[in-house]
């Protein structure tokens, strides 16, 4: 969606590094924000976009192609888009079961939103790999999903490549275009989310077995006193979720972690001001999910 930062270009220069042509689409989607949300007010930065793609495209890999693809609201809408899924008209795409866990829950329409625009994205390039961050787990793989139920050959689920999460390599925030939304004494307690993820995980890694509950409650702890913090600085820090998911069913976990056969998501959504923060962490063997 454009406001580059350095975790996009991280995914450009993994396309770069393994494909000859790599095509980059900037394009901020209506049908992925509710009414009520950041729509109008989300940043658009394009010509320091286009800098930060020359520098890494042209710079440090000149002998491959990258191409930046810039679609007008009509071109990705010929039938037109509101926001309001009530009023919509046309065709939309909804990956059922998979988008009203963690994000989904707080965005009921946002994964209709993204599924549809991805959608048309490879209709229209038809790449053979395509490049998501990690920091959008659910959507990363909501999206493997799709290619997998509509037989997508461009690109095949096994050619969804998803990339580990970039972060603040003083307070581990990941980096998000969002970011810029934080105020410099909001910035301050914005690494609180990355802190809880990593005390939750802690908790599940601890041989001796934990619940769910108390890897949630550990988490939950970590925001609770960097929220009491931040309220004596003036600031209002909101915990949205913590959750721990299911990587394959998005269903909540809820058995010890003693069985823990398969990978975890731990995930959370945190407010800071007007700032909606996510990320996630995963608990237990990533391998066959992340490519590294
Ligand atoms: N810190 C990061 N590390 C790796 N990939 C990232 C990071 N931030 C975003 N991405 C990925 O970049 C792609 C484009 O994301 P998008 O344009 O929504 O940017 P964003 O920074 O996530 O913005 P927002 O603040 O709106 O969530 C997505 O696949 C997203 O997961
Ligand atoms: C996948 C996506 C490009 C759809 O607009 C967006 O949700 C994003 O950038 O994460
Ligand atoms: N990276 C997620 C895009 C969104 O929040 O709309």
């Amino acid at each position: 969606m454009g406001a580059l930062h350095d975790g996009h270009i991280e995914l450009v220069q993994r396309s770069l590094t393994h494909n000859d042509i790599t095509v980059v689409s900037i394009f901020v989607n209506p049908a992925q924000f509710a009414p009520h949300e950041d729509l109008s007010t989300y940043p658009i930065t394009f010509d320091s976009d286009m800098a930060m793609l020359e520098k890494v495209s042209v710079a440090q890999i000149p002998q491959k192609s990258c191409v930046v693809f810039l679609p007008s609201v009509s071109d990705m809408y010929p039938s037109g888009i509101v926001q309001d899924v009530e009023e919509q008209k046309g065709t939309f795409i909804e990956v059922k079961g998979y988008g009203h866990q963690m994000e989904g829950k707080s965005r009921p329409t946002f994964f209709r939103g993204v599924a549809t625009v991805v959608t048309k994205l490879f209709n229209v390039v038809q790449p053979n790999r395509a490049y998501f961050g990690q920091k959008d787990i659910q959507q990363a793989l909501l999206l493997r999903r799709l290619v997998r139920d509509l037989l997508m050959s461009f690109p095949s689920p096994e050619n969804l490549v998803i990339v580990p999460t970039l972060r603040s390599s003083i307070d581990g925030l990941a980096l998000s275009s969002r970011n810029v939304y934080l105020t410099n004494v909001e910035r301050k307690f914005a690494g609180a989310l990355f802190e809880a993820l990593e005390a939750g995980r802690a908790i599940w890694n601890n041989q001796d077995g934990r619940s769910r509950d108390e890897v949630v409650a550990a988490a939950t702890t970590v925001i609770r006193m960097r929220a009491e913090e931040a309220e004596r600085q003036g600031i209002q820090m909101t915990l949205d979720y913590i959750e721990m998911n299911d990587p394959d069913s998005f269903d909540v976990v809820d058995w010890l972690s003693t069985h823990r056969a398969r990978p975890v998501i731990l995930s959370g959504a945190l407010k800071i001001g007007r700032t909606r923060l996510i990320d996630n962490l995963l608990c237990g063997d990533s391998g066959d999910i992340i490519s590294s």
